[in-house]
């Protein structure tokens, strides 16, 4: 693995801070009856709080084994995560604890058709016996924040795929989560609503300090968001290289037709076709 250290790169003062993130030496098999995959292998990464690292890499390098991994769902066979210095699985079993810490958002919004966006956005506050009227008032807040206010009382089937996205968001950061994490959220938009999104999230992510881990087939994406680009091989699932990107946030759509952009997606394009 090689962490690049290039110049005009965002520097970071993690101080003496426990990181939000650590995972070290992390593996994950899967027994089937073709035998062993070993689907993610020797992970180590640190993230800090307010940082936003992407994922990237071919489909089936373990992005998702590994996002689930750290997201309470799914046992890593070796290693540990650690959830603000606090140990996420002991024995294959995950502490509740520390997954009340944890957002997600997937590629499907998955929100309940029966609840009009406000009950969506609520019902993790619900589940952790908020009363009604905090509940309300703070999904009232959150669908302001990524730009549904209009759309409160309307059901998810009245919302295009941008704005169940923007709910699913919502519903994710209601819980005031210490991580968020994205598996392939935009992954089902048409381009310019997922530009659009991107622009959206960023300004959640400024707005709310949020650390977030992100997954993503799209290059431009990962770069367009992320403090760091984790890019990952398959067979097994490991890091191969960690790409700090340092461009100023906010960033603008424009960042993306600048030369200094396009070097950036060119170099993690050549790794990934040098995988194949
Ligand atoms: N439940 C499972 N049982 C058996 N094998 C699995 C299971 N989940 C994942 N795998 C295998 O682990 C490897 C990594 O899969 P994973 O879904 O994590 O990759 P990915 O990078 O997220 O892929 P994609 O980009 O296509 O979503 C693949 O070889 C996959 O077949």
């Amino acid at each position: 693995m090689r962490e690049d250290t290039t110049a005009g790169l965002a520097v970071r003062d993690a101080g003496a801070e426990t990181p939000r993130l650590s995972i070290t030496d992390v593996g994950r098999d899967f027994h089937t009856r073709n035998g062993v995959t070993h689907a993610v292998s020797g992970i180590n990464l640190t993230i800090q709080r307010g940082e936003f690292v992407a994922l990237i890499g071919r489909s089936g390098c373990g992005k998702t084994t590994l996002l689930r991994a750290i997201g309470g769902l799914l046992s890593p066979t070796t290693g540990t995560i650690e959830v603000d210095g606090k140990a996420l699985w002991s024995d294959q079993r995950v502490d509740s604890s520390a997954v009340t810490k944890l957002g997600f958002v997937f590629q499907e919004a998955n929100l309940f058709p029966w609840f009009n966006v406000i009950d969506n956005i609520a019902l993790p506050l619900k589940l952790r016996g908020a009363g009604k009227a905090a509940r309300r008032a703070r999904a009232e807040e959150l669908a302001e924040l990524v730009g549904l206010t209009g759309f409160e009382r309307s059901y998810p089937r009245e919302l295009s795929g941008g704005m169940r996205q923007r709910a699913a968001i919502a519903r994710a950061l209601s819980t005031e989560p210490e991580l968020l994490l994205m598996d392939e959220p935009f992954g089902a938009l048409d381009a310019l609503t997922r530009e659009r999104m991107n622009l959206e999230l960023q300004r959640i992510v400024l707005e709310t300090a949020s650390t977030v881990v992100f997954v993503t087939h799209d290059i431009p994406e990962a770069v367009f968001l992320a403090d760091r680009v984790v890019q990952m091989t398959p067979r097994p699932g490991r890091i191969n290289k960690i790409l700090p990107v340092g461009f100023d946030k906010p960033r603008d759509v424009n960042l993306q037709t600048t030369t200094e952009f396009n070097e950036v997606v060119r170099a993690l394009r050549v790794e990934l076709d040098e995988d194949e």
